[in-house]
């Protein structure tokens, strides 16, 4: 089944085309990859579909209506003295309406997205204390506990070792394999990409290309990292 679907789409800032012709489609279910060269515009794409950004040619087809996004930022090291725990920073992103506190389903709820972000040993545990893989997976908790179709994430795995990454990915695909969730990934990790993508975005200022079996953009995204490490 599609979910969102991006027909002909181009994005042009002060009279520059980042790129044309952008055709992909999110299937649900799957985990869609971004890749493309730093600046190509990957994150612009990423606001598009938030809808925090128009596009400057064609269009965005959503075929499910009201799909919850969430999104999940780049690991950053800059999270100091935040006074909050773990579990009190994933439960912020829950909606409880106009009641101060939460009923015992959501309390449920809370706990259940804990758990399976291998959060509960340290739930209690101060965020600030927390370390790199530990602090992403509760960005991650953060974003599943507001029971998204659709997962952003943006490089979400980067900056973490690989231990980490491969345990955040990890917990990303056997909540998408259990729940209605359908996931659009930007990364430059060969690795994450091979693993974890059904399908990808490759962009490019010339001719962008989607496909469902990402081993040949896997090869082309090695060869340009390559090519970058020898100039
Ligand atoms: N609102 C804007 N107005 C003008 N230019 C913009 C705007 N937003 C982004 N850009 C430019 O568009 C280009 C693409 O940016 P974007 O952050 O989408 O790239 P990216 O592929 O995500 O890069 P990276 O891999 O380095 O994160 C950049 O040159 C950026 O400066």
């Amino acid at each position: 089944m599609k979910l969102l679907e991006g027909h002909q789409i181009g994005i042009n800032f002060d009279g520059r085309w980042l790129y044309q012709d952008v055709n992909f489609t999110l299937t649900a279910h799957h985990i869609l990859a971004l890749i493309g060269e730093n600046g190509v515009g990957k994150t612009t794409l990423l606001r598009a579909i938030l809808g925090e950004q128009a596009v400057s040619a064609g269009e965005l087809t959503w075929h499910s209506s009201q799909a919850v996004v969430a999104y999940v930022p780049q690991y950053r090291a800059d999270m100091q003295a935040f006074p909050l725990t773990i579990k009190e920073y994933v439960s912020l992103s829950m909606d409880h309406g106009i009641r101060p506190w939460f009923t015992s389903a959501e309390k449920e709820w809370l706990t259940h997205i804990i758990a399976d972000t291998k959060l509960t040993a340290i739930a209690n545990r101060r965020i600030d204390q927390a370390s790199g893989g530990e602090r992403q997976r509760a960005f991650l908790a953060q974003a599943l506990v507001r029971r998204p179709q659709i997962l952003i994430l943006d490089e979400a795995t980067a900056n973490l070792d690989q231990h980490a990454k491969f345990e955040l990915m990890d917990v990303v695909d056997h909540y998408r394999q259990h729940h209605e969730l359908s996931v659009i990934m930007v990364s430059h990790d060969t690795d994450i990409v091979q693993r974890y993508a059904d399908d990808y975005l490759f962009l490019t200022a010339g001719t962008s290309e989607f496909g469902t079996s990402p081993d040949a953009a896997i090869s082309r995204m090695k060869q340009g990292q390559e090519a970058t490490q020898h100039v």
